[in-house]
């Protein structure tokens, strides 16, 4: 059930890029939010806020480095959803895209954890708010025993 913003609700919209790795293997990667941020503790897709002038996937590629040193690559960045959430202070719109193909190694620059787990199993975890349906829309796309996208 999407949960529907309430009419005296004001927040400013804020766009965020995220992005789910997939490894050879099918299995997903999902960092935990650090301590000092919104919502530390729960996991999600790693991104961030869409800067001025950027495109969603710019974004990704920035943030990926910033917060993982992986450099995803551009072109490989498939669309899968967006997600559309009422937080207490913003509305969140967030394209999500998946990614299979990138440079380097996964190293947590901000001393988040991070998990390459499969999608089903995401939703077991104690995720951010709006990432719920995301976390579903993966576990539909990659099936059960060998996870391919397609
Ligand atoms: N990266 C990311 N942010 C998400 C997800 N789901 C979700 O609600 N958010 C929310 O989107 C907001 C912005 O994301 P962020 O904190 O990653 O942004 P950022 O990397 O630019 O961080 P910064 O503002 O500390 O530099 C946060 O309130 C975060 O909780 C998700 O799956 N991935
Ligand atoms: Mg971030």
């Amino acid at each position: 059930m999407i949960p529907v913003p309430s009419e005296k609700f004001k927040g400013p919209v804020v766009w965020v890029a995220a992005c789910a790795l997939i490894d050879a293997d099918g299995r997903v990667l999902i960092t935990q939010r650090p301590a000092g941020k919104d919502h530390a503790g729960l996991w999600e897709f790693p991104g961030g806020k869409i800067e001025l002038g950027e495109r969603p996937e710019e974004t990704i590629v920035r943030e990926l480095y910033e917060e993982l040193s992986v450099e995803p690559c551009l072109d490989c960045l498939e669309p899968l959803t967006f997600a559309s959430h009422a937080y207490e202070t913003f509305q969140l719109v967030m394209p999500t895209y998946v990614c299979r193909q990138w440079d380097g190694f996964v190293r947590p620059n901000e001393g988040q954890a991070t998990k390459w787990i499969w999608a089903e199993d995401i939703l077991k975890l104690p995720l951010v708010p709006a990432d719920k349906p995301l976390a579903e829309q993966l576990a539909a796309r990659l099936p059960k025993g060998r996870r391919f996208l397609r």
